[in-house]
Formats: structure tokens, C-alpha cells, sequence
């Protein structure tokens, strides 16, 4: 990947380490990456390679016993040394975060109305009233019309889809110019999951933002990303452009994951098992 003068985030040489009684444990290995605005990035990688410790790191909601090493640079501050003020400034305004739960990831005793508005008035210092206005153009921008009356809704009374357009309107509320969505579909049927993502790239295109899709599924990740990195426990196993690295993968990992990728709507008809030993590090 080009290093231009576009570049929001580059990630050099970060290490992530889990604070265990009997020493650190690693489970993000000397991680490197760039990204463009109004580009793509996946970031793939089956369960436990080490996608949603990179993802926190980047957001600096890193668990308690997660330490972070390296460079984390957003417009060329590095986000693991800001001070907390700073960090405050840019999590959750600058850099918006989709959750692969939005039932976990939002209140679930105060309407979405009151949840939507409390970043805005913080970050963006709008009244409760203009506050209020701006949560129904983003609700009708990621397709919920104000006459479906969500903003006075709770989470558990809207559907999967809706919870996941809810997390997406609101993480696009105080004008981010990254958004990193970590399993944004996972738990939706296939017909929503392909409206959930098109509905991402539409926004990335209009607000020209840059996105961060992580995903356990290459095949999905194909579709929708202009650079990818792999990743097998918390190490890189390739990185480029996706459809280069699709069409030729130098990994042999790589070419297992796309042999088990399920396309969008077509579920595969036999899992390959993918030996997972044949890939140590120290081995490429
Ligand atoms: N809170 C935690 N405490 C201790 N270890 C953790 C914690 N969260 C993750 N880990 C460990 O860190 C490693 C990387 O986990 P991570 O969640 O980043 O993987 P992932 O690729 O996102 O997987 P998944 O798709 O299942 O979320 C794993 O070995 C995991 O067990």
C-alpha cells in the first residue's frame, strides 16, 4: 500500500500483549498498515487471530489487562502516546466504532433518541433541539424514516437490521473521518447483511470516509474492500490490494480461507479444515 499524502491512519510495527500472572502474552505480532480516505480496509481472520484487539487498540478501548507497543498514527498523531484529553476528542467523534452486538452496545433503558443525541451535544455542542433534529436526518440517512418513530424506541423493540442501521446513524453522528466496524453483520440474515454493507460504502462514498471492515469471512470482505490484511494469530499473513491478494494469495492460509468463504447469500457446501500449524511464523 502507498504511503501518499492521503493517509488518515497508519499502524506501525503495533504489538498488543495480555497481562497474565505468569507474564504477557502476545496476541498482536509487529502489525503494520495504512489507510487511505475513502478507501476500504479488511482485516481478516478467524476467531482469536487478533482483529478486535487491533480494532481497540485503534480506538483506545483496549481491555484493562491489554497492553498496546508501537505507533498508532491518526493525521499524524500517534493515538497509544495522546494525552486522554486528546484521545477523548477523537474516540467517538473523529473515529466512530460499530459494534457486532448492537444490543450490548447500546443503553437498554434509554430510547435510542436520548442515546443519539448525548455524543452530539458533547462533541459537536449542539442544543437538545438541533441535537434532536440531526438523529432524524442520520436515522433517515442509513434508511429509517421519522415516521417510524424510532428516536422514542428502546433497543429491544427493534429488529436486528434496525439495531445494526441505529449503531451505524450513530456512529456517523459527530462527522467521523474514520469508522472501524468489527463484525458489523455477523448476527444478520443474508438479505439484511448485504443492505448493511452497501449501506456502509454508500456512506463511506458521501462523507468520504475511511473504513475499517473486519470480518472473519474473506469472501465477503472480497466484495467490499480495496486493500486487506490477513491476519492468524495475531500475526500478519498477507496484506494488499484485495482484489490482487484474492486473485493471486501468496499465503496458503489465504487460499484456505477462500476456499471456506461463503458468499453473500450462498452458504459453502462442505468447510475445508484449514491446518493451521503449517502456517507458524517462523516458517514464512
Ligand atoms: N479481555 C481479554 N482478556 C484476555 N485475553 C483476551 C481478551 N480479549 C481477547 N483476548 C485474547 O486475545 C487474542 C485475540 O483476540 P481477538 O478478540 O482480538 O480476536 P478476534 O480475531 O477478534 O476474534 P473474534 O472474531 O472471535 O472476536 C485471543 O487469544 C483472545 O483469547
Amino acid at each position: 500500500m502507498n504511503v501518499g499524502e492521503k493517509v488518515l491512519l497508519e499502524v506501525c510495527d503495533l504489538n498488543v500483549d495480555i497481562l497474565k500472572a505468569q507474564g504477557p502474552s502476545r496476541v498482536v505480532h509487529s502489525l503494520s498498515f495504512s489507510l487511505e480516505a475513502g478507501k476500504t480496509l479488511g482485516v481478516v481472520g478467524e476467531s482469536g487471530s487478533g482483529k478486535s484487539m487491533t480494532a481497540t487498540a485503534i480506538m483506545g478501548i483496549l481491555p484493562d489487562v491489554a497492553v498496546a507497543s508501537g505507533k498508532i498514527l491518526y493525521k499524524g498523531i500517534n493515538l497509544l502516546t495522546a494525552t486522554s484529553a486528546e484521545r477523548r476528542k477523537l474516540s467517538g467523534s473523529e473515529i466512530g466504532f460499530i459494534f457486532q452486538e448492537p444490543m450490548s452496545a447500546l443503553h437498554p433503558t434509554m430510547t435510542i433518541g436520548e442515546q443519539m443525541i448525548r455524543p452530539m451535544r458533547m462533541h459537536l455542542g449542539l442544543s437538545k433541539k438541533q441535537a434532536r433534529d440531526r438523529a432524524s436526518d442520520l436515522l433517515d440517512l442509513v434508511g429509517i424514516p421519522p415516521t417510524r418513530g424510532v428516536q422514542g424506541s428502546y433497543v429491544h423493540q427493534l429488529s436486528g437490521g434496525m439495531r445494526q442501521r441505529v449503531m451505524i446513524a450513530m456512529s456517523i453522528s459527530c462527522n467521523p473521518a474514520l469508522l472501524i466496524a468489527d463484525e458489523p453483520t455477523t448476527a444478520l440474515d443474508a438479505t439484511i447483511q448485504k443492505q448493511i454493507l452497501d449501506l456502509l460504502l454508500k456512506l463511506r462514498d458521501d462523507l468520504d470516509l475511511a473504513l475499517i471492515l473486519i470480518s472473519h469471512d474473506l469472501g465477503l470482505v472480497s466484495q467490499y474492500t480495496d486493500d486487506v490484511v490477513v491476519m492468524l494469530d495475531g500475526y500478519e499473513m498477507e496484506q494488499g490490494a484485495t482484489q490482487e491478494v484474492i486473485a493471486n494469495p501468496k499465503s496458503g492460509y489465504t487460499q484456505g480461507l477462500l476456499e471456506a468463504a461463503p458468499r453473500l447469500g450462498r452458504q459453502p457446501h462442505r468447510l475445508p479444515v484449514i491446518d493451521k500449524s503449517i502456517y507458524s511464523k517462523v516458517t514464512i
